[in-house]
């Protein structure tokens, strides 16, 4: 790996550096270590900066959120994705189980508000609302407990994992708070170069493209993957934002120019199978712009 920095593990094995967003502690921090056991887990502020330490070989790898089964979609890391030019290499299922946590002796009756992640305190929506906690969004779920903690507040809990409660030594009020016991999180591990896509395995491929305006546009590129028998996993659609991409067309009137789509799909094959190769061959001729993020093992499994 080029110019990666990387640290010794003792047994002379060079360990795979490995960004992820939040502090220790965090969800994100226990999916690079699915991702990649034995690795050196890099905390960084943003997704973004994850991002650059991987651009910049600072790091080897980033494991960034980009879905959750409760709470939808991390917006900002499908808009990262367009903005660098990292591949996607692989993905982790990760079963997320989130705790009411308060400073040693605080009584749930005490609180009055909860800080953490904005995707953590959506996926507790019931729970928050019959405990009667005004949220609070901050960067990471265990920035949240880590600050709690520090700041030794007594009115104010966290939403974070049982791991963050023994790193910051909270106690943890109520367990498995999230709205629905299967809360899986879906992250994407992240490198500079793409892997050799091959079809010995369950593989996924992950695009952005952009159509023409008109009617059936979209139909027509869904169906295109319905002629090669080819299942979509997702479709999401996101604002085209003028530093991303060349123009997805120039024959839009002024309104239509101002909600223009990026669409991202995952679909279940590998690149290296002809049904994705005569997809993205149609593909590419029916939309004004096209990019593989990456095709990639599948996480059957959920941790
Ligand atoms: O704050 C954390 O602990 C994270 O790892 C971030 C994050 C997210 O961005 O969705 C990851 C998993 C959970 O869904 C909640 C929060």
């Amino acid at each position: 790996m080029a110019s990666a920095r990387m640290h010794d593990s003792g047994s002379g094995e060079p360990r795979l550096r490995v960004a992820y967003q939040g502090v220790s502690g965090a969800y994100s921090e226990a999916a690079a270590q699915k991702a990649y056991p034995n690795s050196e887990a890099v905390p960084c502020d943003q997704f973004e900066t994850a991002f650059e330490a991987v651009e910049g070989c600072t790091v080897d790898r980033a494991v960034l959120p980009i879905e959750n089964s409760l709470g939808g979609s991390i917006h900002r890391n499908y808009d990262l994705l367009l903005r660098h030019r990292l591949h996607i290499v692989g993905e982790i299922n990760y079963a997320v189980r989130h705790c009411l946590l308060a400073n040693r002796g605080v009584k749930v009756e005490q609180l009055k508000r909860v800080l953490s992640h904005p995707q953590a305190l959506a996926q507790c929506e019931y729970t928050l609302t019959r405990f009667g906690l005004v949220r609070e969004a901050v960067d990471d779920t265990a920035g949240a407990a880590k600050y709690v903690a520090l700041s030794k507040l007594e009115d104010t809990g966290a939403v974070a994992s049982s791991a963050a409660a023994a790193i910051y030594d909270l106690d943890i009020l109520a367990e498995d708070i999230q709205d629905d016991s299967d809360n899986v999180t879906r992250f994407l591990m992240l490198g500079r170069e793409a892997i050799t896509p091959d079809t010995d395995r369950p593989f996924k491929t992950s695009i952005v493209f952009s159509l023409e305006e008109g009617p059936g546009v979209l139909y027509k590129a869904l169906q295109i993957f319905a002629k090669e028998q080819i299942n979509l996993t997702k479709i999401e659609s996101r604002p085209w934002r003028r530093s991303s991409l060349r123009s997805p067309g120039d024959n839009a009137n002024g309104l239509q120019k101002c909600f223009h789509y990026m669409f991202y799909v995952d679909f279940e094959a590998s690149m290296a199978s002809d049904n994705a190769q005569n997809a993205l061959k149609a593909l590419d001729e029916l939309a004004t712009s096209l990019r593989v993020l990456g095709s990639y093992p599948a996480d059957t499994t959920i941790i």
